[in-house]
C-alpha cells in the first residue's frame, strides 16, 4: 500500500523532509543561464537548463530527503518542452528511489478528473495498449468540484498503489477567504476533510494510515493540530515550512504521537539557498541536511521520535 510504502521510506531515510522542485529560470546557477543565452533564450534551452539543475538537486538531497514534490506549473511556464523536464525529472527522482509527489491541483467534472489521474497516476488505454505519460506515486487535488472529482483519482489510485492529498487547509495568505467560512458550526476544511474519512477509498494500511492524504499549511499551526485530532489515518503534506514562514516546531502539530503520519515540504528555502556560489549541489545538500536536521530535532522535543516507532 502506497502510504506504507511512503513511512517506511521515511523510517528508513530517517527524514520526513519533502522537496519542492520548483525551478525558475532566473534563478537558476549562472552557469545555467549562460547555457541558455548560448542556446538563443528559447523554451528548449529553459528546459534543458531546468532538467540539468534538477538532476543536481536531486542527486544533493537524496541522502537527507525521502520524498521531492515538483510543482507542475514551474515546468508549464517552459510549455512543451518545460513538460518533457517535468517528466524526465520525476522519473529521475523515481529511479533514485525517492517517492514523488505530483503537485498537480487538479480537480474537474468526473471524467475529466479520470483524464488527469490516468496522466499523473496510472496509464492511458491507447486502443489496447497501456501507455504512461508521467511517473508519479501521489497527486495534489483541489476539492472544490466534489466527490465525482475526488473519487476519479482515489480510483486510480487504488489501482496503481498510489496516493491522494487534498487541499484541506492551505498555507497561503488568503485562505482562511473560503477554507475558513462556516457551514453551520464548521469551518469549510472541517467539511473537506469529512469528505477524506467518509470516503470508500479510506483504507487502512500497516500504519494506520489511509492513501488519501490532505494538505494542511505549518503556516496555520492552530488548525493543523486541531485537524490532526479530527483526521486520524489522514496522512498530511505540509507545506510553508521554511520560506512561507512556518516553523520546525510548528509543523510537528500535524504529526501523530509516534511522529508518524505527515512528511514536511520545504522548496524554495533548498533549492534556491546557494547564493552566488557555483557548487550549488553542495549548498543545497547543505541545505537539505539542516532542514532534515531541523524536523529531526523539533519532532524530538515534541516526544514525536518516529525513528523509534
Ligand atoms: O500543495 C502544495 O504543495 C502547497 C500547498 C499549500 O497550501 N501551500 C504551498 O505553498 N504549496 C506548494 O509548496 C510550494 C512552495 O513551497 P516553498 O517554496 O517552500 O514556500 C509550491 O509548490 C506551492 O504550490
Amino acid at each position: 500500500m502506497s502510504a506504507d510504502r511512503l513511512i517506511r521510506k521515511i523510517m528508513e531515510k530517517k527524514s520526513v523532509l519533502c522537496v519542492g522542485l520548483d525551478p525558475v529560470v532566473e534563478k537558476l546557477p549562472e552557469s545555467l543561464r549562460k547555457d541558455i543565452e548560448k542556446g538563443g533564450k528559447t523554451l528548449e534551452a529553459a528546459a534543458d537548463a531546468v532538467f540539468k539543475f534538477n538532476k543536481v538537486v536531486l542527486d544533493a538531497i537524496e541522502p537527507y530527503a525521502a520524498v521531492v514534490k515538483p510543482q507542475i506549473a514551474f515546468y508549464e511556464a517552459l510549455g512543451v518542452p518545460g513538460l518533457e523536464a517535468y517528466r524526465k525529472t520525476a522519473a529521475y527522482a523515481k529511479a533514485l528511489g525517492l517517492y514523488v509527489i505530483a503537485d498537480i491541483k487538479r480537480g474537474d467534472i468526473g471524467t475529466t478528473s479520470e483524464a488527469y489521474a490516468q496522466a499523473h497516476l496510472g496509464y492511458t488505454d491507447i486502443l489496447g495498449e497501456k501507455r504512461r505519460a508521467f511517473e508519479s506515486d501521489a497527486v495534489t487535488i483541489n476539492p472544490y468540484l466534489g466527490d465525482d472529482s475526488n473519487h476519479a483519482f482515489s480510483q486510480w489510485a487504488a489501482k496503481e498503489d498510489g496516493m491522494t492529498f487534498l487541499l484541506v487547509k492551505t498555507s497561503n495568505k488568503t485562505s482562511s477567504q473560503l477554507q475558513n467560512q462556516k457551514i453551520g458550526e464548521r469551518c469549510v476544511f472541517d467539511v473537506v476533510g469529512d469528505m477524506l474519512k467518509e470516503s470508500p477509498f479510506a483504507v487502512k494500511g500497516d500504519f494506520g494510515y489511509t492513501p488519501l492524504g490532505a494538505v494542511v499549511g505549518a503556516t496555520h499551526p492552530e488548525e493543523l493540530s486541531q485537524l490532526r485530532s479530527s483526521l486520524e489515518g489522514c496522512f498530511f503534506l505540509i507545506p510553508g515550512y521554511g520560506a512561507q514562514g512556518g516553523s520546525a516546531d510548528d509543523a510537528t502539530q500535524g504529526f501523530d504521537a509516534r511522529g508518524l503520519g505527515a512528511v514536511v515540504n520545504s522548496s524554495r528555502g533548498v533549492i534556491y539557498a546557494f547564493g552566488e556560489e557555483e557548487d550549488f549541489g553542495a549548498k543545497i545538500a547543505e541545505a537539505a541536511k539542516k532542514s532534515r536536521d531541523d524536523l529531526n530535532a523539533a519532532l524530538e522535543r515534541a516526544g514525536k521520535k518516529y525513528w523509534e516507532a
